[in-house]
């Protein structure tokens, strides 16, 4: 992103009082679960219920956008349709309009980046765009790429349980909300420590943990392994499935590792120049390796050997996410 989160936090700090987290399994080649078309007040008391629909998550109906800022739109003609549970990874070349994608979705856009908008995007049934930014938080659970940024407690406990007060969440839920979400992310025995005392995928923990805690219905996450190892990169991605999977969660995910997401995301989104260019099971995308390249967008060179090895007419099934495999198949032209 070229702007701040922090900035983007402060701004929906003062309006919801509290901070902005940018919305928040292994795969088993799952199929996709989006759908594409091709055509592409007042506030509510604090506990108020937001009606959520149960099928559909979210819709992009013919969306663009352009930053108020801006010269030309970053968003062009996005459709989609995602079922809710759906695990969605997005990703694409700096400057494709990810992160700007995942505003349309909680809101930030229009709420908090004015500009010039074409189409409508819905959230449970909700305009984004009417939709008080309030009432939208109660869907939407953000995870900021930059964690430091929206961390206002100096103790776990104390970060999981502000979100939960300002949503004013009845006191006798709070202490098994609070538990629970520390439990599924790995993380109850830090409980009374102090964050700054963490590693950043403990901190990613507790961020993405106070925001389950509000029990939204679509979690977006942007970057959230962008600073972490690749062990810790996969812990989060680990616990964050298998939260959503148990709980039906819609989970879109920024993400720049390509494989990474391919383990998880039952549909892939591959942004170019604001446009959806590829979208569907990672398997099916995987198979464009080569357009993929020329995007910025960079496939495991055991996808890509494999890929050419389909283009020569030595294997017909369908693209590989890893090395592992790549190998099996290997074998498989070899024998
Ligand atoms: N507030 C803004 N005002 C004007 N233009 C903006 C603003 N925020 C982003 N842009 C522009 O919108 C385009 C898309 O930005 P966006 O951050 O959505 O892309 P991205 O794919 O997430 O990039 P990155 O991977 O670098 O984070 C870029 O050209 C960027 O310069």
């Amino acid at each position: 992103m070229v702007f701040g989160t922090a900035a983007i936090n402060c701004i929906v700090v003062t309006v919801l009082d509290i901070p902005l987290r940018k919305v928040l399994k292994r795969n088993d080649d799952a199929p996709s679960r989006v759908a594409a078309t091709q055509t592409a007040g007042q506030e509510p008391a604090a506990s108020a219920p937001i009606a959520r629909s149960t099928s559909t998550s979210i819709i992009f109906d013919g969306f663009g956008f352009r930053y108020a800022e801006g010269d030309a739109p970053v968003l062009r003609d996005v459709s989609l349709i995602i079922p809710q549970g759906t695990f969605v990874g997005v990703t694409g070349a700096a400057g494709s309009g990810k992160s700007t994608l995942t505003y349309a979705i909680n809101g930030v856009i229009p709420h908090c980046y004015p500009g010039e908008s074409a189409g409508s995007v819905s959230v449970m049934g909700h305009d984004v765009a009417t939709t008080p930014l309030t009432d939208l938080s109660r869907l939407v659970g953000s995870v900021c790429q930059d964690i430091d940024s929206q961390m206002v407690s100096s103790v776990v406990e104390d970060e999981v349980l502000y979100g939960l007060e300002n949503f004013g969440v009845p006191k006798d839920q709070v202490e098994r909300r609070l538990t629970n979400a520390l439990e599924a992310m790995g993380i109850a025995e830090l409980r009374h420590r102090a964050i700054d005392s963490l590693s950043g995928g403990q901190k990613q923990k507790v961020a993405i943990a106070s925001i389950i805690a509000l029990e939204p219905a679509v979690l977006v996450l942007d970057e959230p392994t962008a600073e972490l190892d690749p062990a810790s990169s996969t812990a989060v991605f680990d616990l964050l499935a298998r939260y959503a999977e148990e709980h039906g969660t819609t989970v879109v995910v920024v993400e720049q590792k390509i494989a990474l997401l391919s383990d998880y995301a039952d549909t892939l989104l591959i942004m170019e120049d604001g446009r959806i260019r590829f979208q569907g099971a990672p398997a099916d995308v995987l198979m464009h390796s080569d357009e993929l390249l020329e995007i910025g967008v960079n496939c495991p060179r055991s996808t890509s050997l494999v890929n050419r090895l389909r283009d020569a007419g030595l294997y017909d099934g369908v693209a590989t996410r890893n090395v592992a495999q790549a190998c099996a198949v290997c074998k498989e032209v070899l024998a």
